[in-house]
């Protein structure tokens, strides 16, 4: 159960930025913030906990007034005591959006175990859970998205079966919210069967917001939408607030990457530089190393003026990627390109292949991965680091001949993180490299958005989370 009130601050990237690189801010002994560790799973006294929490509490200083800063504290879920909650419809709005096989088998359940301890928290101070989410991206009522095959592994994770509803609004899913028990959980069908969702239209907001009392956000992963669920509902339910996964990622996305322990060092990857401008703009105002890997680095080389055969090259950024690098020289950016790659014959998994210098590509061939060279000199500059944010895989990882660099840079995050270093891993396909490695559940952040967490590296503002409530700070 919570104890009183006190604020959780998130503060967007720039704005925690501008707050920890002044050393004009000044921690107020004023301030007072409650641990979260202990719903989040956090190992005890966990530094970098401390050193977002004071980030945090610097944010709410310099939030207001400054040019160019933009505070965003959030009140939280464990603000909520059993006196706020106890019998309370409260309106849930998760991400489930887990994958599916053909016979409708969850194959990662991540997203649903990150869920858990927001809805335990609820259904232990007797509120009633009206939990809700979506799942791919149905045009209408779309069968195979339906979240039926979910329902027996929250059931087993929460320890209970819980209800589920086949619509998301009307006259059905108002009957079961009535007949819902305190401390039971009624799951909503997809909410993207409405097109209305998507929308964010208002009386649709309406109409899944008069299902409940009072909202919970904690789905990260679609906190860049502004969806009825998302967004929409909060201008009919108050309290709003974030939950438990919510403020984890927020803690180690913006936290822990705007006033990181030193050295601090970024490694992107992915296909295409176009896709990665922002994160790399944005990470170079942070990082004192950057190690650029996948698809992106030979629109790198080429603006350098070498020869890349037929790896891929976007044309139209070789002068970005020129500019690029003359930024990171400017801000003293350590900048780090793969000095080997492994090349292929042709783009498939039984692709003739060889290493070769990253200025000897020859006619014909294409680069598909780093090679061992740039494996061990990455593995330098990672070994001299206390933080490290990585998005994007180092080669085409889906190909096991070419997944080896990414695979070797996994282990070598997993042995630093068991060393004490800060690890998170940004979403999206770095996160599917971790878990094929199996050296996920050591890194110190995973996280559960693709898109939620690149705009977020970027700098930008999460609709869902802008909309949710404001927490004031308690003067102690
Ligand atoms: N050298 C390369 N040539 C072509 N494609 C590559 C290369 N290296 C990596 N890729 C591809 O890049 C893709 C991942 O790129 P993307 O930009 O989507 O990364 P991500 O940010 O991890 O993913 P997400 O967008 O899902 O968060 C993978 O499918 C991988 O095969
Ligand atoms: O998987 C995701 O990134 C989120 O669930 C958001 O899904 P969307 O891109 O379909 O909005």
């Amino acid at each position: 159960m919570a104890s009183a009130a006190a604020p959780t601050t998130f503060s967007l990237l720039h704005s925690a930025a501008s707050a920890s690189s002044s050393s004009r801010v000044q921690l107020s002994s004023s301030l007072r913030v409650r641990p979260l560790t202990r719903h989040l799973g956090f190992r005890a006294a966990d530094p970098l906990l401390a050193a977002n929490v004071a980030a945090r509490v610097a944010a709410v200083r310099v939030g207001k007034g400054r040019r160019g800063v933009v505070s965003m504290a959030k009140k939280s879920v464990g603000d909520l005591t059993a006196a706020d909650l106890k019998g309370k419809k409260v309106f849930v709005r998760a991400d489930l959006n887990v994958p599916l096989d053909d016979n409708q088998n969850i194959t990662d359940d991540t997203r649903i175990r990150a869920a858990i301890p927001t809805i335990k928290y609820l259904v232990e101070n007797g509120a009633k859970v009206i939990l809700s989410s979506h799942l791919g991206r149905p045009k209408g009522v779309t069968p195979k998205y339906s979240l039926a095959p979910l329902v027996p592994r929250i059931s087993e994770l929460l320890g209970f079966p819980i209800v589920k509803a086949d619509d998301s609004i009307g006259p059905e899913v108002e009957k079961l919210v009535a007949s819902l028990p305190e401390g039971g959980v009624l799951l909503l069908e997809n909410v993207r069967f409405y097109k209305e969702e998507e929308k964010n239209d208002p009386e649709h907001a309406k109409k899944l917001a008069s299902l409940a009392d009072l909202f919970v956000n904690d789905a990260f992963g679609t906190a860049h939408r502004a969806h009825a669920s998302t967004e929409g509902v909060t201008k009919y339910l108050k309290p709003s607030v974030a939950g438990y996964l919510l403020q984890k990622e927020l803690d180690y996305l913006v936290g822990a990457v705007s006033s990181p322990k030193r050295p601090f060092a970024a490694i992107v990857g992915g296909s295409k530089v176009s896709s990665k401008i922002g994160v790399i703009e944005s990470l170079l105002e942070k990082v004192d190393i950057l190690l650029l890997g996948g698809g992106m680095i030979f629109t790198f080389y080429k603006a350098q003026g070498l020869s890349v055969g037929s790896s891929l090259v976007e044309e139209d950024k070789l002068d970005l990627a020129t500019s690029l690098l003359a930024k990171a020289k400017e801000k003293g950016v350590s900048l780090l390109l793969p000095s080997d790659v492994v090349i292929a014959d042709k783009f498939a998994p039984d692709a003739n292949s060889k290493v070769v210098p990253a200025s000897a590509i020859p006619d014909g061939w294409m680069g598909l991965d780093i090679g061992p060279d740039s494996v061990k000199s990455f593995s330098e500059a990672l070994g001299t680091t206390k933080t490290i944010i990585w998005n994007g895989p180092m080669g085409v990882f889906e190909f096991d001949k070419f997944a080896v660099g990414t695979e070797a840079i996994a282990k070598k995050l997993a042995d630093l993180s068991q060393q004490g270093v800060t690890t998170i891993i940004g979403g999206g396909d770095s996160v599917a490299a971790v878990e094929k490695v199996g050296v996920a559940n050591v890194m110190s952040h995973i996280s559960t958005g693709g898109g939620a967490s690149l705009e977020l590296l970027e700098g930008k503002e999460l609709p869902g989370v802008l909309a949710l409530d404001e927490a004031t700070p308690v003067p102690v």
